[in-house]
């Protein structure tokens, strides 16, 4: 995916304001940002289900505004928010959805990848919300897609529920799917992406690596250690230094010792502030 200068307006306001990403074949790409700041329009741009103001955008070779049908067979969509087919059973739903593709998965593989074979046959209304979107999963890759875009694809899941997907996206990743993924949950980004974009106010403020957003690799460190009652902690570029005068200075080990370096959460509250 290439997209350059990419503008959006609803009205008069600006909902994505000058973008710039590329995104590489087989990459997990994870695109974070608050409430607000432009992730979802981006994505539906991306996806050819929005039309854009203007700038470039191509997507597995082709602008997604001008795609078609093939194009479509070669994508996977899973959105926020479907409510729709409440009557359907989930093996129904998968098998409809299944069919729209040349070359899908079978509906009951992909039923048990997302963990909902024992609610097959259950009516899509009488699932919780973490079924629900665990169905919206089992919709967005039965079609077997090359690239899969996932829009908070975890929101309701539970804990279990959560690991269990990233080890399915880690599955469809080993197995040459390029993913585009928003999430509000950090942790959901450090475990699953190769790259990550931070988004605010329609605009990229940082992308990289998780090791290494913001300056994170080289961030100074904190190091912490206990003062008779008195905990102490001192910010310091080399803190192998700061530990080596500490230990000479108690004459052997320092209570309480911890080194911490700023968590991915610490980098993107101070890059979207
Ligand atoms: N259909 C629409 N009509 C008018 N304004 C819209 C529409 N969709 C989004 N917006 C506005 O565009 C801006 C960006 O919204 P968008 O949904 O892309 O943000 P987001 O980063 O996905 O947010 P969230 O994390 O809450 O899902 C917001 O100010 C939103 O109110």
């Amino acid at each position: 995916m290439r997209v350059r200068g990419l503008r959006k307006r609803y009205g008069g306001a600006t909902a994505v304001d000058g973008l710039d990403l590329t995104v590489h074949r087989g990459e997990v790409f994870a695109v974070l940002g608050p409430n607000g700041a432009g992730k979802t329009t981006t994505m539906e741009i991306l996806e050819g289900y929005r039309r854009r103001d203007g700038g470039e955008v191509t997507v597995l070779g082709v602008d997604p505004q001008q795609a078609g049908l093939t194009w479509r067979y070669r994508i996977g969509v899973v959105l926020q928010n479907i409510d729709d087919g409440r009557e359907l059973t989930v093996a129904e739903t998968v098998g409809h959805f299944a069919r729209y593709y040349p070359n899908s998965y079978e509906p009951a593989e992909v039923i048990e990848r997302v963990g909902l074979t024992a609610k097959a046959k259950a009516r899509i209304r009488t699932l919780s919300g973490g079924q629900r979107r665990r169905l919206d999963v089992a919709v967005g890759i039965v079609g077997r897609p090359e690239l899969l875009f996932l829009d908070e694809p975890t929101t309701g899941f539970d804990p279990q529920a959560r690991r269990q997907f990233w080890d399915l996206v880690r599955h469809l990743a080993a197995d040459g799917t390029t993913i585009l993924l928003t999430t509000h949950h950090l942790e959901e980004a450090e475990a699953l992406a190769d790259r990550v974009a931070v988004l605010a106010q329609g605009r990229i403020v940082a992308c990289g690596e998780v090791a290494t957003l913001g300056g994170r690799a080289g961030a100074d460190a904190t190091v912490h250690w206990l003062d008779g009652d008195h905990r102490r902690s001192e910010r310091t570029a080399d803190p192998a230094a700061l530990v080596a005068r500490l230990t000479a200075s108690h004459g052997g080990s320092v209570p309480g010792l911890s080194v911490t370096r700023p968590s991915l959460e610490d980098i993107y509250l101070e890059l979207i502030s």
